[in-house]
């Protein structure tokens, strides 16, 4: 089954856009799990379990794994998903780019090695530091087109020929990358004018919308922007706040109550399908 088949599918199965981000950081994970890759392991097994019934899949973000030499608890991770949520998009975030002989380990990276349904990426580098990942026709690639930072305007808002640069990103890969139907646009929840703008020009190509949560994105501007004519279209991402909702022992369960009201919320807005 390909990436665009899956996500339509866990959309409706799971009745959420609700994406859940694994950054687990270790400042802020209960602290009997911080000190060892086991805790962590424990840490990011226990919030999937906990939020897998509201949400449509899982994006870890893979510097919260490397920078800590932990790849491995991330194999385990992606693995734990395949296993026990084989219908959850499992998107690893890892916003590469380079020359297509390095974008080749890249892909090998997030395909084989992590086995992720979808990739994130950049496009700064043009086409050919994509067609690695492009070529894999079955797997998602979600590019880099209005970023939530608010330094993300310094490039992604220039004006170029009286558009944005961002609008531009979103016309070149609905119209060139985007052959095989695989791919994906970032547009953050922080810019809703924008994120109306991007769904006008690309269709109903699948967003992934981080920014509300910690980033403050306003969930009714989200969804009234963002969804596609069906009233799906987004996989609209929460990583802090869901993964630290709890503050003591009963973590999980916070971690799932802020994971159900943050899909019911999205749904109460998004248009009835
Ligand atoms: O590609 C991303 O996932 C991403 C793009 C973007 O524009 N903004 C953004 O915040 N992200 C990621 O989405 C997550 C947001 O985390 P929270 O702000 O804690 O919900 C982090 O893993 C970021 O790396």
């Amino acid at each position: 089954m390909s990436f665009s088949e899956k996500l339509q599918n866990s959309w409706r199965q799971f009745d959420s856009l609700l994406m859940v981000g694994l950054d687990p950081d270790p400042a802020r994970i209960p602290m009997d799990l911080a000190t060892s890759h086991d805790g962590l392991l424990e840490f990011c097994c226990r919030i999937i379990e906990a939020t897998a019934p509201y949400s449509c899949g899982f994006k870890p973000q893979i510097a919260y794994f490397s920078s800590i030499a932990a790849e491995p608890v991330l194999e385990k991770v992606c693995a734990f998903i395949r296993d026990q949520y084989p219908d959850h998009v499992l998107v690893l975030d890892s916003k590469r780019g380079d020359i297509g002989s390095t974008a080749e380990q890249y892909a090998a990276e997030a395909f084989d090695r992590y086995v992720a349904d979808a990739v994130t990426i950049n496009p700064y580098m043009g086409l050919d530091s994509a067609q690695p990942y492009l070529d894999r026709t079955d797997k998602g690639v979600i590019v880099l087109c209005r970023t939530s930072n608010p330094g993300g305007s310094d490039l992604q808002a220039l004006d170029v020929g009286g558009k944005p640069l961002y609008l531009h990103v979103a016309e070149m890969i609905a119209n060139r990358w985007n052959q095989s139907g695989q791919c994906g646009l970032v547009v953050g929840a922080t810019f809703p004018d924008e994120l109306a703008k991007v769904r006008q020009v690309v269709g109903n190509m699948p967003l992934l919308v981080p920014g509300i949560g910690a980033q403050g994105g306003d969930i009714a501007a989200t969804c009234k922007a963002g969804c596609d004519s069906a009233g799906y279209g987004m996989m609209i991402n929460s990583s802090r706040a869901i993964l630290y909702a709890g503050k003591d022992e009963h973590w999980a369960q916070a971690s799932a109550m802020a994971a159900s009201q943050t899909r019911d919320s999205i749904n109460q807005y998004r248009p009835a399908s």
